[in-house]
């Protein structure tokens, strides 16, 4: 990348933005990933945590085999976490949250990738955006079943609030977020939502990717026309 990404670019990669590791996948990973490409996923974000998760070579071979899928696709692949994992791949980016390594740090090691920032407060984000991140990660906006140690639901006030605040960076709402749920999301603030659930354990991947897609991009367009589809 020639420049750090422009705000306009980065708010179309948010859309739809899958969160995605071998944990929280009924399917083959790959294959989760191949549907939820084909349904129009913006961005993916390579998260292999939690009990079961694979570490050396496999996780490795996994994250390789999801950034390819991502590259053909030509969509940003962002690694969770662990930036050496992110300079050895040379991903498109990396997400870290508050209890990580701190964000002014990571940025100078990742130059200008993708470097996005989980906040809760509207300290954390102007700290983050001070830091030099692209995007902010705000949730759980509602109850998640997918991260142990989320912080308390939020609800899309904060949305509303960080908006209110002035920051302007684009932001991604996290947590229980459904179809059912992405208009108030969007109309809150958001520039789209990152998810896990929706997708990974949907029994029809590619039309659930499709169907958030969709409707993010009609909430912005037309707020209040999705509550008719
Ligand atoms: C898009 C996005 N937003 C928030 C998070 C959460 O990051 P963090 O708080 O560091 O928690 P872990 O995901 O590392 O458990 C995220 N991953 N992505
Ligand atoms: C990875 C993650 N971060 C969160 C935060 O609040 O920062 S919530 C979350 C899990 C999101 O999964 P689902 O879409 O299944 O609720
Ligand atoms: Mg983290």
């Amino acid at each position: 990348m020639s420049g750090r990404i422009l705000p306009e670019i980065m708010r179309r990669h948010l859309q739809m933005y899958l969160v995605v590791g071998s944990v929280n996948c009924l399917a083959e990973p790959s294959r989760v990933v191949q549907e939820a490409l084909a349904g129009g996923t913006t961005m993916i974000q390579f998260r292999e945590k939690g009990r079961s998760a694979l570490t050396g070579v496999p996780m490795l071979e996994l994250a390789r085999q999801l950034q390819d899928l991502c590259h053909y696709a030509g969509i940003p692949f962002i690694v969770n976490d662990d930036v050496e994992l992110a300079l050895e791949l040379n991903a498109d980016g990396v997400h870290i949250g508050q209890d990580d390594e701190s964000a002014d740090s990571v940025r100078a090691r990742i130059g200008n990738r993708i470097l996005g920032v989980s906040a809760h407060t509207i300290e954390e984000a102007r700290r983050a955006i001070l830091h030099g991140a692209d995007y902010l990660g705000v949730g759980p906006i509602y109850p998640t079943i997918s991260k142990d140690d989320a912080h308390a639901v939020q609800g899309p006030a904060i949305l509303y609030e960080m908006r209110k605040a002035g920051i302007d960076l684009p932001i991604v709402g996290i947590g229980g977020i459904t179809i059912d749920r992405v208009e108030e999301v969007v109309v809150a603030g958001a520039d789209g939502v990152a998810v896990i659930s929706a997708v990974t354990q949907a029994e029809q991947i590619r039309a659930a990717a499709e169907g958030l897609k969709k409707k993010v991009v009609l909430s912005i367009k037309h707020p209040g026309m999705s509550q008719k589809l």
